[in-house]
């Protein structure tokens, strides 16, 4: 079976980011799905095996009707070989602010595509980000603005953070959770149409 014309695509992700970076390639997805899978790392993971294998993971734990294909991502933000996930409390991101502060950190984001046959294929883009050094009272006040709890590594670039960040070099739309020139790359060979 190929896919042509109409394609089917379900969105693996509950990420409102994702579906707003998607659209800008002109894409609708015809359902989303909220992938449940364990997001640990294993023992000694490299934060780019991680970020591949999460993205791959995502899109293979949702079932597919025939002629459907698949999205699913995943942004990790990294100091090192140290994985930095999501920020859950208030507390989780002051830490993480603390720690790349005035540092480069890498923010890799993998995109994984699973096509109507079954085929699987992914991509990983890599971004050096480096924040000013943050003064106790400028982590505060981000912390205060609440935009950066649920993020990886404890911020949103596509917010009050950008004026934070003194220099990326990479991909923007990478860092907000979804690469598009990946993506783009991905649908394509999986058959969607795109200009
Ligand atoms: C670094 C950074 C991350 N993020 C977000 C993107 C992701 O939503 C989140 C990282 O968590 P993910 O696990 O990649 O995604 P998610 O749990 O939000 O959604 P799902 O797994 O269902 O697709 O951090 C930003 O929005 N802006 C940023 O600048």
């Amino acid at each position: 079976m190929t896919t042509s014309g109409a394609t089917a695509l379900v969105l693996a992700s509950s990420s409102p980011r994702r579906r707003e970076l998607l659209g800008r390639l002109g894409v609708e997805p015809t359902r989303i799905a909220s992938p449940d899978i364990d997001e640990t790392p294993l023992p000694g993971e490299n934060p780019r095996a991680y970020a591949l294998r999460l993205a791959q993971e995502k899109a293979r734990a949702v079932p597919l009707a025939a002629g459907e294909i698949v999205l699913a991502g995943d942004t990790t933000v990294a100091v090192g070989r140290r994985i930095l996930s999501k920020a859950e409390t208030p507390e989780e991101q002051r830490a993480m602010l603390r720690l790349i502060s005035g540092r480069r950190h890498q923010c890799i984001s993998s995109v994984c595509v699973i096509d109507a046959n079954g085929h699987a294929r992914a991509r990983l883009s890599q971004t050096i980000v480096i924040f000013k050094p943050l003064s106790t009272a400028e982590i505060e006040a981000y912390v205060a603005c609440g935009e950066g709890l649920g993020k990886a590594g404890g911020y949103a670039i596509q917010g009050a953070a950008e004026a934070l960040i003194r220099r990326i070099d990479g991909s923007h739309s990478g860092v907000m959770g979804l690469p598009l020139y990946e993506t783009r790359a991905l649908l394509r060979a999986a058959g969607m149409p795109l200009g």
